[in-house]
């Protein structure tokens, strides 16, 4: 298999498209090393139903990614634990959703904290050992919202532009290095974080939460499907394959047609 001998650091993967991720990556033969908050019994579960089901090892660490120290504990703990990190997929992430005007400083440093410099710290105790190793895949989970804005995310637009810069400057440094840094670049994805999101609309709009849903793809996304976990796994094996050896500093989009519009 395309990833055997390869260990992946998948951050926020206990839930949503870091779990999707981490699923592909495993099932292609890589270690996987889990990340994100939850229930310990139910991560343990998961821990261990991933590494049976793909004949693969796949180990846990709860870092608190809004942390830099923690994040320097969880890329340590991978190379002690598995012997390397090969593949870093910056994914964790949270949402806030309030006018500029309204929206809470501290909701603003949380999420600049999680979805843009914990990609830069991720990155920066990675990095030596995939240059040492003379190969590395790095792949930065940006947003549609990394290309274009929508009202009442500052925070989160911020960042993921953010992302998108910060994966060329990787790019750039590491061109010629066998270490490769792009993002992907989804759409809307049925996750708790757009859950939330649907569960507003339909509170507000006092409407059934079928109908919001509709409401919220209908907004943004011309296919009027989510994109799924599993289509963004796929993507990823293809970015931390050989085939992908000379895409780097990409933003890739999987948005349903969002952004053609
Ligand atoms: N769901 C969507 O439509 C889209 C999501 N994204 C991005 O994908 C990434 C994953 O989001 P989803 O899967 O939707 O969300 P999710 O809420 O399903 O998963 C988030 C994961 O991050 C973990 N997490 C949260 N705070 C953390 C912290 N401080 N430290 C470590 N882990 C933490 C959670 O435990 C969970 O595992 C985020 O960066 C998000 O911005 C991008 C585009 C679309
Ligand atoms: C499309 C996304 O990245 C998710 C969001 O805006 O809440």
């Amino acid at each position: 298999m395309a990833l055997t001998q390869k260990v992946a650091v998948v951050t926020g993967s206990t839930s949503g498209i870091g779990l999707g991720i981490a699923r592909a990556l495993a099932g292609a033969g890589a270690d996987v090393v889990l990340n994100g908050f939850g229930d310990a019994a139910a991560i343990e579960e998961l821990r261990a139903g991933l590494a049976a089901e793909f004949g693969v090892r796949v180990g846990y660490h709860g870092a608190d990614l809004s942390k830099p120290a923690e994040i320097a504990a969880l890329i340590g703990h991978a190379t002690e634990t598995f012997g390397s990190v090969d593949v870093l997929v910056n994914n964790a992430g949270i949402q806030h959703v309030a006018p500029v005007e309204d929206f809470p400083a501290d909701r603003w440093d949380a999420v600049i904290a999680l979805n843009l410099s914990a990609v830069f710290h991720g990155t920066h105790h990675a990095l030596p050992g995939m240059k040492r190793r003379g190969w590395g895949r790095i792949l930065n989970i940006a947003s549609v919202h990394g290309h274009v804005a929508s009202v009442n995310k500052a925070a989160y637009v911020a960042a993921k532009h953010g992302v998108v810069g910060l994966t060329k400057t990787v790019a750039l440094e590491t061109a010629g290095t066998g270490v490769t840094c792009n993002a992907i670049c989804p759409g809307w994805v049925l996750t708790p974080l757009v859950q939330k999101q649907i569960d507003a609309i339909a509170a507000t709009k006092n409407i059934p939460e079928p109908q919001a849903k509709a409401e919220l793809l209908g907004a943004k996304q011309p296919s009027g499907a989510f994109v799924t976990p599993d289509e963004l796994g796929g993507l990823a094996v293809f970015l931390c394959s050989d085939s992908a050896a000379q895409m780097t500093g990409a933003s890739l989009l999987m948005d349903g047609g969002w952004t053609a519009q």
